[in-house]
């Protein structure tokens, strides 16, 4: 059965296109020919030339966007992590499902779908809008052993992979990952330190806001984890089943699907960053798929983007995760697609270079 799962999540992996570089250097030429001073735009001009290369064409048509929430609990919540009981996760599940959350007012301000999939809720849910994908009934205490088996996080990343390929069969375009589970900032800061190297102190953060007793403890709690499971640094699989989470799997499957389907995927804050890590570690070519949106408040954000190679859009000290920063950066991506497309050039415009 794993090496099944394996044999999917590399074929999937293997037909992820190679960043078209001749593309870019298309926008770019474009982009350096509009009316403004070239490089004005700043980090939109960036973007259009990332989507050029990746779609292949200088205004790709990104009108039909998704956001996927993927939900999952935490055993390690019984160690005292989050300021938030674990019922919150599967609470605001049924909230991401009737339209209330912050993300659902985003993406409805977006024109984007928000799909929500349970793929380790610690509770029996059922929605007609709920896709379920659950590999883990919440999975086990990290700090006393393995968060989850190899085989649930190969399922929790294959889950990811599928709903991606159906949502781009059915016409989407731009992906947004987004995410909700009590504790899983504690799982993010541990994938953290053990894939980059950064100390606990730098990786572990307030969450859903702990105090500074807490984070002591949360810092412990980080170490203990790593003490116990020994995750392999060189084996993203092992790393993720060990001290990850369900719903962090699955968006590893998000982003690997995606840029399987020539899809750009916009990477949210902190746990959503932690996946585009193991995502980038297991497939390398996914990397240029992947935009980084906001710079999270959550402590080690802005490392752990440096460690992919990512550098955020803006900076609005969010720390919401749901995908809320990226999908706010879908006007970003608009904007930078409307202007490669609408704004006239030195030539048309009769405008002077020198
Ligand atoms: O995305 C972020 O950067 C982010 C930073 C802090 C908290 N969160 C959200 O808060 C929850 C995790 O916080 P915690 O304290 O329970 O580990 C989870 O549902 C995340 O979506 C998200
Ligand atoms: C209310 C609430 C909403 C959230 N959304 C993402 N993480 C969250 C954590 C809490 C506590």
């Amino acid at each position: 059965m794993e090496s099944e799962l394996v044999k999917k999540l590399t074929e999937t992996a293997s037909r992820i296109k190679p960043f078209d570089e001749e593309a870019a250097l298309r926008a770019d030429r474009h982009s350096d020919g509009l009316t403004k001073p070239p490089g004005s735009l700043g980090k939109l001009e960036a973007v259009a030339r990332q989507l050029a290369g990746i779609t292949g064409e200088l205004w790709p048509d990104l009108s039909r966007k998704a956001v996927i929430v993927m939900a999952g609990d935490h055993g390690v919540c019984e160690e005292g992590v989050s300021a938030f009981p674990q019922a919150v996760t599967p609470q605001m599940v049924m909230n991401f499902l009737q339209g209330g959350a912050a993300v659902n007012v985003l993406a409805r301000q977006a024109g984007a779908d928000v799909v929500c999939v349970d793929v380790g809720v610690n509770a029996d849910l059922a929605h007609e809008r709920l896709i379920s994908r659950k590999v883990v009934h919440g999975t086990a205490n990290m700090a006393k052993g393995p968060a989850m088996s190899r085989e649930e996080a190969l399922r929790a990343v294959l889950a990811g992979i599928e709903v991606a390929e159906e949502q781009a069969k059915n016409g989407i375009r731009l992906f947004a990952t987004g995410e909700m589970g009590i504790g899983n900032t504690t799982a993010s800061a541990v994938l953290a330190t053990v894939l980059t190297g950064m100390p606990a102190e730098e990786s572990v953060g307030r969450g859903t806001g702990i105090d500074d007793e807490a984070w002591l403890k949360k810092v412990a709690v980080v170490k203990r984890a790593i003490e116990a499971n020994a995750p392999d640094a060189a084996d993203p699989i092992d790393a993720l089943a060990k001290v990850g989470g369900a719903e962090i799997a699955g968006l590893v499957g998000v982003i690997i699907g995606a840029a399987a389907c020539g899809c750009p995927v916009v990477i949210d804050g902190y746990i959503s960053s932690a996946a585009a890590l193991v995502a980038s570690r297991i497939a390398e070519r996914a990397k240029p798929y992947m935009l980084a949106s906001h710079l999270s408040r959550e402590q080690g954000h802005s490392k752990l983007l440096e460690a992919i190679g990512l550098s955020p859009m803006i900076h609005l000290e969010m720390r919401l995760g749901e995908g809320t920063g990226a999908v706010l950066c879908f006007h970003f991506i608009d904007a930078a697609l409307l202007l490669m497309q609408e704004m006239a050039t030195f030539e048309s415009a009769g405008i002077s270079k020198r």
